[in-house]
């Protein structure tokens, strides 16, 4: 018997209650055996009085002495008696008294003892009182006659418990526990796959009580998680669609996203380059000069390098436009923006339309005898275009003039004392004739600084 089985402790639960029912039937028995073989002793004495009564009442009216006495040691040797007493009845001295007790006999309160008054009838109508019998119940007896009683009680009890716990056990086995045992097997194998598994009991199937209930709530329970798990599963089938839709449609929406960026950036790129170029000559145009400058004049700053900044005017061209009209003054700023620009066309350097027909060039890395040699290159350039100009008092054809200035790192603190000091150059080119270059010289004073 398993110690944590539900029958081990409805048995030992019986049993228990059994050793209490058997003690309390037990005790009520033994009580009433007590009862009744003091009554059964009581009617035994009653008896042994009515045999000895008129034989002890007859050898005391005889005075026969020997007779009294072996009728007493007769009466006395009755098993449930423990004591004799025959006293003579005398009406002028004390009664005589004579006694038979049992050995090891002790006077008691729980046997029954008997008094019968004797009497003797010497002739018809005569009776005559001679003495009283007292009959005293062995008390060992009663004893005796209980412990045997008791033994075959408590078998009784015990056995009766004993087989009321064994059919408790038996029953509860067969009707429950074997039972349990195979729901809870059925339990522990379920899984979501075998769900439509129905839970059945070896048992007949007409059969309606707590165990049937169960089965029944079990195999509910069962179908409903099957419901549920099928549910899930089409949900989840669903749901995968679903995000395999989205998933399409964000890639579709992406790649459109992508494509109009790249649309966007492209277009902000042009509108940059616009918003940075001159239309006329497409050289970079006064914005794009003002935002390089500064990158290029701070550079220079930092790292000690020569800057030099060349600024050219085409000569008379007041004059041109004048002679020639506007759209031949657009096409000569474009030709001289052309001449410039295959000029300085180094990495680095930037050509730009500054004013109407005014060009700046910024020379990164380059110092004034660099610049000169280059801004030399450019006259030279703008001279071979030949661009016819017959109203010039310069040359019968377009030239410029240039300024030139290199950057001071201990005087220039800001880009414009640098342009400040190309301009002037430019302006001294003019004066002394156009078509030329003038370097200037900050170290100078104001006067004597031009070469
Ligand atoms: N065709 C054309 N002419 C322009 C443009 N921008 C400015 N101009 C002209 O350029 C001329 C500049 O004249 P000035 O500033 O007097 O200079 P200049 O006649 O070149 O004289 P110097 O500079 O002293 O040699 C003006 O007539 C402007 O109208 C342009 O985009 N296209």
């Amino acid at each position: 018997m398993r110690r944590n089985s539900l029958g081990g402790r409805l048995v030992l639960a019986t049993l228990a209650f059994c050793l209490l029912f058997t003690v309390v039937v037990a005790a009520l028995r033994t009580w009433s055996a007590w009862q009744n073989n003091v009554a059964a002793m009581s009617g035994e004495l009653q008896l042994i009085a009515q045999v000895y009564q008129r034989t002890l009442s007859k050898s005391i009216w005889d005075m026969d002495r020997e007779s009294l006495q072996a009728h007493l040691t007769s009466a006395a040797n009755v098993a449930s008696v423990g004591q004799v007493v025959v006293s003579l009845q005398s009406s002028n001295r004390a009664p005589e008294v004579f006694q038979r007790r049992r050995e090891g006999w002790r006077p008691s309160t729980l046997a029954p003892v008997l008094h019968v008054k004797l009497d003797y009838e010497a002739f018809p109508g005569s009776r005559e009182a001679v003495g009283e019998f007292s009959l005293y119940g062995d008390e060992r007896v009663l004893w005796q006659r209980l412990r045997a009683e008791m033994v075959a009680i408590v078998a009784t009890q015990v056995a009766q418990s004993l087989l009321l716990a064994s059919l408790i056990m038996l029953m509860f086995s067969r009707l429950v526990t074997v039972h349990v045992r195979r729901i809870a097997q059925h339990l522990s194998q379920l899984t979501p796959l075998n769900l439509d598994t129905k839970l059945t009991l070896e048992r007949d199937r007409r059969r309606q009580d707590e165990l049937s209930l169960l089965v029944s709530g079990v195999n509910q329970l069962q179908g409903n998680l099957s419901d549920y798990l099928e549910r899930q599963q089409r949900d989840e089938k669903e749901l995968i669609a679903h995000r395999d839709n989205l998933a399409a449609l964000v890639r579709e929406r992406t790649l459109e996203l992508e494509k109009t960026n790249d649309r966007l950036e492209s277009a902000n790129a042009m509108l940059d380059g616009l918003a940075r170029t001159d239309p006329l000559t497409g050289l970079a145009n006064r914005r794009h000069f003002d935002e390089t400058k500064e990158i290029e004049f701070r550079r220079a700053q930092r790292n000690g390098q020569p800057l030099s900044l060349l600024v050219c005017d085409i000569d008379e061209f007041k004059r041109y436009n004048d002679a020639y009209g506007h759209a031949k003054g657009d096409q000569c700023l474009r030709a001289v923006a052309r001449a410039i620009e295959s000029t300085c066309a180094r990495a680095g350097e930037l050509v730009s339309r500054i004013g109407g027909e005014e060009f700046a060039v910024l020379l990164p890395g380059t110092d004034a005898q660099t610049g000169t040699l280059l801004a030399t290159q450019l006259l030279q350039a703008v001279a071979e275009l030949g661009i016819a100009h017959r109203d010039s008092g310069t040359a019968p054809f377009i030239t410029v003039s240039i300024g030139l200035a290199q950057f001071d790192a201990e005087r220039m603190q800001s880009f414009d004392a640098l342009f400040e000091q190309a301009d002037t150059a430019l302006y001294l080119a003019k004066s002394r004739g156009r078509n030329q270059v003038a370097v200037a010289e900050p170290q100078k004073s104001l006067d004597d600084k031009w070469s």
